[in-house]
């Protein structure tokens, strides 16, 4: 196995390359318990006979189906090995939210997300906000600025009730949005999350009838670029080795 550390516009990983080593659940439950100490949760990189697989748990040592930030630094680990041929522009692997195709951009790591499912507007305890699934259940609730919520406390209250990740958005122009998210298996908030940043993207373009395929996603983090081509969805930012 190899051990690497990472960040993707703030969320921090592991990533465990499992180099053919078959390790069960629990194992993998043990070892994010051993290794990820301050970090969001571990990348485990396999090759499986669908080829090359990213299975994710979340830093409570729970699987998750997916994990945009994830995947985006999965595809900058695995372009660096010799799992993959050094010319192939297009990287495509597999996850339990189905495959998921990538690319090397200038502005870091693009990748084709899980299809939008199960969007529909829900109130929790008097809180009204959207719920969706980006492979992942998110609920996005609009604020008017982000910096005045306690996202750890709303974050939790909410999170008991659903079992999912929660965003506060502000809109801060057109095309322009800033996140806070809460984050599911994290149980706090974390510096980006790029299904969160997805997931806030789509309600505003869908609520407020944005025009633009592009969405800027402000989060503590950095800069997430959200864009819209067809029924695709695509997440893009940039990936540290550190
Ligand atoms: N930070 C991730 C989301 C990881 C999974 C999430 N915590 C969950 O349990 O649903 C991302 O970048 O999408």
């Amino acid at each position: 196995m190899k051990i690497e550390k990472y960040t993707a516009t703030g969320n921090s990983f592991i990533i465990c390359d499992t180099k053919n080593t078959k390790l069960t659940d629990d194992e993998k439950t043990d070892f994010v318990i051993k290794y990820v100490k301050d970090r969001d949760g571990v990348i485990f990189v396999e090759l499986t006979e669908k080829g090359l697989f990213m299975d994710y748990f979340n830093r409570d040592g729970k699987r998750a189906a997916f994990c945009g930030n994830g995947a985006r630094t999965f595809l900058a680990y695995v372009k660096k090995t010799d799992y993959i041929k050094k010319d192939l522009e297009e990287i495509c692997f597999e996850t339990h939210a189905g495959k998921i195709t990538g690319k090397i951009t200038p502005r870091g790591i693009q990748i084709k997300m899980p299809e939008i499912t199960e969007f529909k507007q829900e109130n929790v305890d008097g809180i009204s906000g959207f719920s969706l699934k980006v492979g992942v259940p998110h609920f996005v609730v609009f604020v008017n600025n982000v910096n005045e919520v306690d996202v750890n406390d709303l974050g939790k209250s909410i999170r008991k009730k659903l079992n999912s990740n929660v965003n506060f958005v502000q809109i801060l122009k057109s095309d322009q949005i800033r996140i806070r998210t809460f984050e599911r298996g994290v149980e706090k908030e974390t510096l980006a999350c790029g299904t969160g940043a997805t997931a806030s993207a789509y309600v505003t373009k869908h609520l407020y009838k944005w025009k633009s395929n592009e969405i800027e996603v402000l989060t503590k983090g950095g800069i997430l670029y959200v864009a819209f081509s067809g029924n695709s969805i695509f997440l893009e930012g940039g990936v540290e080795n550190v």
